[in-house]
C-alpha cells in the first residue's frame, strides 16, 4: 500500500528516504528489483530509480534531475536534510555508468530506465512520449502557417484545415460553442468526412453529448473509440495496423488525457486524419501520468496550431477576476478580489468558515429535502446542484471524509426528518464511483435518493432528464456530502465552498485552486488561511515532462 513506511529490506539511502516519508514501499520495491535484475548495487542509483517511480506516481512522466530535490518535500514529514542528497555530479556519473540505465536516445530499450536531457524516464513512459512527440511533429510539419491564432473564428478555420488543432480556453470561453460551429462547417464543406467526438472519461463524454445538443453528434470515451478490450491493459482494437476510420477526431476535456492514452490515440489515427484537441490547460491534469495539453500549448513548435479563447461569455465579475488572477500567478490580485466588496468570492479562516459552510450546506440540504418530501426528483436534483462542498484532500482534518461527517451532523441536527441511516435514506446525495455506460451512469455522476410509493429510488440526470434506479443494485454508489476538487472537474455548481489544504500541503497548487474556483457559477467561498492561497498560487503543479522541450 502507498504510504506504508515499512520497506523491511531497504538499506542505506532507500531506507532513510522511506523512513522520512519521501519514498513509499511501492517506490522502493521496483528499484530494488531492478537492482537485482540488472546488477546495480550503487545506492545512489537505486535512490534515483525509486524517486523516478515516485515522480511517476505523482503524475510526472519523467524525473528532471535539476528538480529532484522537490521530491524531498513531503506532506507529513520533515524535508530531507541537505546532507542526505548525493553530490549532483557524482550522482549523474553513477547513473551514466549504471547497467540499469540507458543513456541518450540511441541506447537499447532493454533497461528499465533511460537518462535523456537531464531527466530519468521509465522506459515504457519514454516510449509513449516518443510516440506522442513523433506523431505530433509529423502532423505539425504539414500544418499551415497562420501566425498565432486567437479566438473562436481562428479556431474554427484551423480545425477545418490543419492536421492538428488545439483549442485552449477556460470555462465559459465558448469551447462547446466552437465545436458546434466546427461540426456545422464540416457538414457543409466536407459532408463525406467521418467525424468522431470523444472525451477521456465517461462523464465528460456524456456531458459533451449533452452540451452539444445535436441529435447526430454523440460523444464516446477515448477507450471505447479505440476499442478497449477488457482484461488486457492498454490493448486496443485500433492501432497503427488497424487505424480508426475517422477523418476528423475531436477530443474534449483534453487536460485529463494522460501521455499513455494520447500515444495510443495518435498511433490509431490514419495519417490523413485531423485531430482537434479541446481543453483548459490551466486545470488539473490527468489522473495518470502526463500533462499533454499543457505541454503542447507551451511548446513553441505547436504555437501556430493553438487557438486560445480568452473572452468569458458566461461569467464576469469577481469569480472571473479571481480565476484570472490565479491563472496569472498574481496572489495579491487574488487576495484583493477575495477581500473586495463583491460577495461572489470570499476567503474565511477555518473557525469562521466552518459556520459559513454549515449555513450553505443547510440551505441546500433543506431545499433538497423539501423537494424529496414533495416527491419531486427534478427539483431535488436541481437543489442538490445549488451548492457543492469541495476539499483538496480525501482524508484527514481537511479531507472529504471528515467534512462529509460534519455535513451529515449539520443536516441531521438542522433539517427536520433528515436521518442518515443506511444506503437509501430519503435525501441521501449519492455519487457513482464506477462507469456503467450500459445504464447511462458514469464515475462522478451525482444523484439523490427520493422515495416513491414507499420504495427508494436513486435519481440521476441522464441526458438532461431525471431517471431512477434502485439504489440497491447500483454498484459503486457512495454518499456525496463533499467531493474532491479532482472529482468536480468538468462540473459546475451555483455556489461552491472549498476547504483548502493547509499551508505546507503538496496538494496546494495553482491548478487545484483554479479548478476549484472555476467550478462556481455564482459564488465561491474559500475556507483556509491566506497563506494557503498564496502557496497554491505560487506553486504551479509543473508536472515533469520532456514533451514540450523535445517537441522544440
Ligand atoms: N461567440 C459567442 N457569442 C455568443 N455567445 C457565446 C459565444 N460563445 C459562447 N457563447 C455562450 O457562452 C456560454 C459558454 O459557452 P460554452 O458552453 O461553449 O463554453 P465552454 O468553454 O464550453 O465552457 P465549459 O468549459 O464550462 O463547458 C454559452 O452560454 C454559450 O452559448
Amino acid at each position: 500500500m502507498n504510504g506504508t513506511r515499512v520497506a523491511v529490506s531497504a538499506t542505506g539511502l532507500l531506507a532513510d528516504f522511506n523512513a522520512a516519508g519521501a519514498l513509499s514501499w511501492s517506490d522502493v520495491h521496483p528499484a530494488q528489483q531492478w537492482g537485482h535484475l540488472f546488477g546495480e548495487s550503487d545506492e545512489r542509483v537505486l535512490l534515483a530509480l525509486a524517486l523516478t517511480v515516485r515522480a511517476l506516481r505523482a503524475g510526472s512522466i519523467c524525473l528532471q534531475l535539476d528538480r529532484i530535490r522537490e521530491l524531498g518535500q513531503v506532506e507529513d514529514a520533515a524535508a530531507i536534510p541537505d546532507e542526505w542528497w548525493p553530490d549532483a555530479a557524482a550522482w549523474d556519473a553513477a547513473l551514466r555508468a549504471s547497467p540499469a540505465v540507458t543513456v541518450g536516445t540511441d541506447g537499447p530499450p532493454s533497461r528499465p530506465v533511460r537518462l535523456l536531457d537531464g531527466a530519468l524516464y521509465l522506459e515504457r513512459h519514454y516510449a509513449d512520449q516518443e510516440v506522442v512527440r513523433k506523431e505530433l511533429l509529423a502532423r505539425l510539419g504539414t500544418a499551415p502557417a497562420v501566425g498565432l491564432p486567437q479566438g473562436q473564428d481562428a479556431a474554427v478555420d484551423l480545425a477545418l484545415g490543419s492536421p492538428v488543432t488545439v483549442i485552449a480556453g477556460g470555462p465559459g470561453t465558448g469551447k462547446t460553442w466552437t465545436i458546434r460551429r466546427i461540426m456545422a462547417r464540416l457538414r457543409a464543406e466536407q459532408p463525406d468526412g467521418l467525424v468522431a467526438l470523444a472525451a477521456p472519461t465517461g462523464k465528460a463524454a456524456a456531458r459533451m453529448t449533452e452540451s452539444l445538443g445535436d441529435p447526430d453528434a454523440r460523444a464516446v470515451t477515448l477507450h471505447s473509440l479505440l476499442g478497449w478490450k477488457a482484461g488486457s491493459r492498454n490493448r486496443f482494437a485500433h492501432d497503427a495496423s488497424r487505424p480508426l476510420p475517422h477523418d476528423v477526431v475531436i477530443i474534449d476535456e483534453m487536460s485529463m488525457v494522460s501521455m499513455t492514452l494520447m500515444a495510443r490515440l495518435l498511433e490509431a489515427l490514419k495519417p490523413s486524419a485531423r485531430l482537434v484537441l479541446v481543453g483548459d490547460p490551466d486545470q488539473l491534469s490527468s489522473v495518470d501520468a502526463g500533462s499533454v495539453l499543457a505541454d503542447i500549448t507551451t511548446a513553441p513548435a505547436s504555437a501556430g496550431v493553438v487557438a486560445r479563447l480568452t473572452h468569458n461569455y458566461r461569467f464576469e465579475g469577481a469569480i472571473a477576476t479571481l480565476a484570472t488572477a490565479i491563472r496569472h500567478g498574481d496572489a495579491d490580485a487574488a487576495l484583493a478580489a477575495l477581500r473586495g466588496p463583491d460577495d461572489a468570492v470570499a476567503l474565511a479562516p477555518e473557525a469562521q468558515g466552518q459556520a459559513l459552510i454549515r449555513e450553505r450546506v443547510l440551505a441546500a440540504g433543506r431545499a433538497t429535502f423539501e423537494a424529496v418530501g414533495a416527491g419531486d426528483p427534478a427539483a431535488a436534483l436541481a437543489a442538490l446542484e445549488t451548492h457543492r462542498l469541495l476539499c483538496g484532500h480525501r482524508t484527514g482534518p481537511y479531507g472529504v471524509a471528515q467534512w462529509s461527517r460534519h455535513a451529515v451532523a449539520w443536516l441531521s441536527a438542522g433539517v427536520p426528518g433528515f436521518v442518515a441511516d443506511g444506503e437509501a435514506y430519503p435525501g441521501r446525495p449519492v455519487m457513482m464511483t464506477v462507469n456503467r455506460p450500459e445504464i447511462g451512469l458514469y464515475n462522478g455522476d451525482t444523484g439523490v435518493v427520493v422515495p416513491r410509493a414507499g420504495r427508494a429510488h436513486a435519481w440521476f440526470l441522464v441526458g438532461g432528464t431525471p431517471r431512477d434506479y434502485s439504489p440497491y443494485v447500483l454498484d459503486g454508489l457512495t454518499s456525496v456530502h463533499a467531493m474532491t476538487v479532482h472529482k468536480a472537474q468538468g462540473s459546475q455548481f451555483r455556489h461552491v465552498s472549498v476547504v483548502l489544504p493547509p499551508a505546507g500541503s503538496p496538494l496546494l497548487t495553482r491548478e487545484l485552486l483554479y479548478t476549484a474556483v472555476s467550478r462556481a457559477r455564482e459564488s465561491v467561498l474559500l475556507v483556509g488561511e491566506e497563506q494557503a492561497v498564496r502557496e497554491a498560487i505560487a506553486h504551479p503543479a509543473r508536472r515533469m515532462s520532456g514533451l514540450a522541450a523535445r517537441l522544440g
